[in-house]
């Protein structure tokens, strides 16, 4: 990605994974801010689960992500939504723009994986997504994350495999 480029070229798609309170909204923040410095249109896009919701000029979408326990029906809600919002971030990174995602599709397969669910089913939904440009995983032990807030119940996070 060249700096100065408020031109044609397909924006980057870059997605950010990690536990909750590892940073991905700190760092997909200042990722944009810098990005905006040069001269690089890009934008957060914020991953709600079931809801649609809109922060500012970002962009939200709802992309698929199952967990164990939700139901059918809304897994299927999603699935139908799919399309329009692979079509909406498709238009995006052609325009040039860069989009910056906190949580993609990954994580959401991992959870539901590491309580048990078939992680082949898990990753049928996501058949249809853009693929990433780049990946970044930021890694923090789960103590930690938890000492900077009330995030998730630790008990529930030891019982979770991750492989
Ligand atoms: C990146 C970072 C965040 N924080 C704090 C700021 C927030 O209150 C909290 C969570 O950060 P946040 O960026 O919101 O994490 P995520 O989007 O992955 O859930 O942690 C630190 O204390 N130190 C750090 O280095």
């Amino acid at each position: 990605m060249e700096s100065g480029s408020y031109d044609r070229q397909r924006g980057a798609l870059i997605v950010l994974e990690g536990l909750d309170r590892c940073g991905k909204t700190s760092q997909s923040s200042r990722l944009v801010s810098h990005s905006r410095e040069k001269r690089i249109f890009c934008r957060i896009m914020k991953v709600s689960g079931q809801n649609r919701q809109c922060w500012g000029d970002d962009i939200c979408l709802s992309f698929q992500q199952i967990t164990a326990g939700r139901s059918n029906n809304s897994t299927a809600f999603q699935c139908q939504s799919l399309g329009e919002e692979v079509l909406l971030m498709e238009s995006k990174l052609k325009s040039g723009t860069t989009l910056v995602v906190d949580c993609y599709s990954y994580s959401g397969v991992a959870f539901s994986a590491a309580k048990g669910l078939d992680i082949e089913w898990c990753k049928a939904p996501e058949i249809g997504l853009l693929a990433p440009d780049p990946v970044v995983y930021l890694d923090i032990p789960p103590e930690k994350a938890a000492e900077r807030g009330e995030i998730m119940d630790m008990s529930d996070m030891s019982s979770l495999s991750f492989k």
